[in-house]
C-alpha cells in the first residue's frame, strides 16, 4: 500500500534479502552454509524471538566494508519507497558488527552514504538510532556509547533491542542516562515477549519517548490507561508478531483493539527481509486480515508521522500529515 508513511521500527540489518546476502558473501569471500537463496528462505521459520536472532546474527557475517552497509541501506530505501515510505527512523546494531571486528565507523559512514542522498534518491528523509544489544553487559553498551561520539551528528537516538526476556530496562539504566545527556532521543523494545513491567521500566528508567512492540501492554488496563494518556507511540509490527509466534495469526492480532482504546499505534516492518513484507505489505496484511477500514489506516499513517523525530523540521511533518489527508485509496 502506498499510503504515505514513516516506517519507525525497522532494523537495517533484517533488510538483508538472501540474494543480497549471497551477492555480499561472495564479494567478501564469506562462506554461508546454505547451498542457494532458496535453501537460506526456507531456514526462514521461526519458533520465537530467539530462533530468529540466531540466523539475523549469522547472516550479518557478509557485511563487512562501508559499500556492503551502502549496498544494504539502498536495496531497503528503494523497497520501500516502493511502499509509501516518505520517512524513515532506521536501528543499527553496532555492538554485533565490532564482535566481528568491524567498527563503528565503517557502519555509520556505510549507511550514511545511502541514507545521506536519499532524499534526492529515493524521495525518502532518513535518520539513525543506535541500538544497544540487551543481551550483552551495560558495560559494553556504555562503551559501544563511546565509540559512537564522533558520529553523533548522524545519529537521532538510541534503541534497545535482541532477547528481552531476563535483560530487563533497568539493566541500561546507566547508558540511557548518558545518552539523555548527549541529546540524544530515547526508544526501547519492551513487552514483545517480555512482560508490560518491562514497558513500564522503560518509561520510568529509561525515560522512553516510544515503546517498539509494546504488544503486551494489553494485559494491564493500568498500563494502557497510561500509554494513552501520555500519548506513548508504538511501533508495533504486524507480521513480525506472526513469525516470531508471539500472535498466532494475524486475524487474532490486538491491534483494532488497541487502536479502539484510543493507543497511538504505528505500523512497521521490523525485519521485512525475514518476516514476508516492508511497510506497505504490513498495511495491506492488516487491511485485508483484520478489517480495518480506511479511516483507520489514515490513522495508522498519520501517528507515524506525529510519532516520529521530526520535531526539528515541522514544516515536514506537516506537509507529510497532508499528504496523508490526501491519499486516494484504490
Ligand atoms: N523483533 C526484534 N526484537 C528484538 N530484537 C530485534 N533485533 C532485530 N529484530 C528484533
Ligand atoms: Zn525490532
Amino acid at each position: 500500500m502506498s499510503l504515505p508513511k514513516a516506517e519507525l521500527h525497522l532494523h537495517i540489518e533484517g533488510t538483508l534479502e538472501p540474494e543480497l546476502a549471497f551477492e555480499l558473501a561472495a564479494r567478501n569471500g564469506v562462506e554461508l552454509p546454505y547451498a542457494d537463496t532458496e535453501a537460506l528462505r526456507k531456514a526462514y521459520q521461526f519458533d520465537d524471538l530467539q530462533s530468529f536472532l540466531n540466523l539475523y546474527y549469522e547472516l550479518m557475517a557478509v557485511l563487512r566494508t562501508e559499500r556492503d552497509f551502502e549496498d544494504l541501506a539502498n536495496a531497503y530505501l528503494a523497497r520501500a519507497a516502493t511502499q509509501g515510505v516518505r520517512h524513515a527512523e532506521i536501528f543499527f546494531d553496532p555492538q554485533a558488527h565490532i564482535a566481528r571486528g568491524v567498527d563503528m565507523g565503517t557502519v555509520v559512514e556505510g549507511l550514511w552514504r545511502a541514507l545521506g542522498d536519499s532524499e534526492a534518491r529515493h524521495g525518502i528523509s532518513t535518520q539513525l538510532i543506535l541500538c544497544f544489544l540487551r543481551d550483552e553487559s551495560a558495560e559494553s553498551a556504555l562503551r559501544t556509547l563511546e565509540a559512537a561520539k564522533p558520529y553523533l551528528d548522524r545519529i537521532v537516538g538510541v534503541g534497545l533491542d535482541s532477547a528481552e526476556v531476563g535483560h530487563p530496562p533497568v539493566k541500561f539504566r546507566e547508558v540511557y542516562e548518558a545518552a539523555a545527556a548527549l541529546g540524544l532521543r530515547r526508544v526501547a523494545h519492551a513487552g514483545e515477549e517480555g512482560p508490560p513491567e518491562y514497558i513500564t521500566e522503560a518509561l520510568d528508567v529509561l525515560g522512553v519517548e516510544r515503546i517498539d512492540h509494546g504488544l503486551r501492554c494489553m494485559e494491564s488496563p493500568e498500563l494502557v490507561a497510561r500509554l494513552v494518556r501520555d500519548r506513548i507511540p508504538l511501533t508495533l509490527c504486524p507480521l513480525s508478531n506472526v513469525r516470531l509466534r508471539t500472535v498466532d495469526v494475524l486475524g487474532d492480532h490486538p491491534l483494532p483493539a488497541m487502536l479502539d482504546a484510543g493507543l497511538l499505534c504505528t505500523v512497521n516492518s521490523d525485519d521485512p527481509a525475514y518476516f514476508g513484507g516492508y511497510a506497505g505489505d504490513n498495511f495491506d496484511a492488516v487491511r485485508s486480515a483484520l478489517g480495518l477500514g480506511e479511516e483507520q489506516l489514515r490513522e495508522l499513517a498519520r501517528n507515524s508521522f506525529v510519532a516520529s523525530f521530526l520535531d526539528h523540521d515541522e514544516e515536514r511533518r506537516t506537509r507529510y500529515l497532508s499528504e496523508v489527508e490526501a491519499y486516494e485509496f484504490g
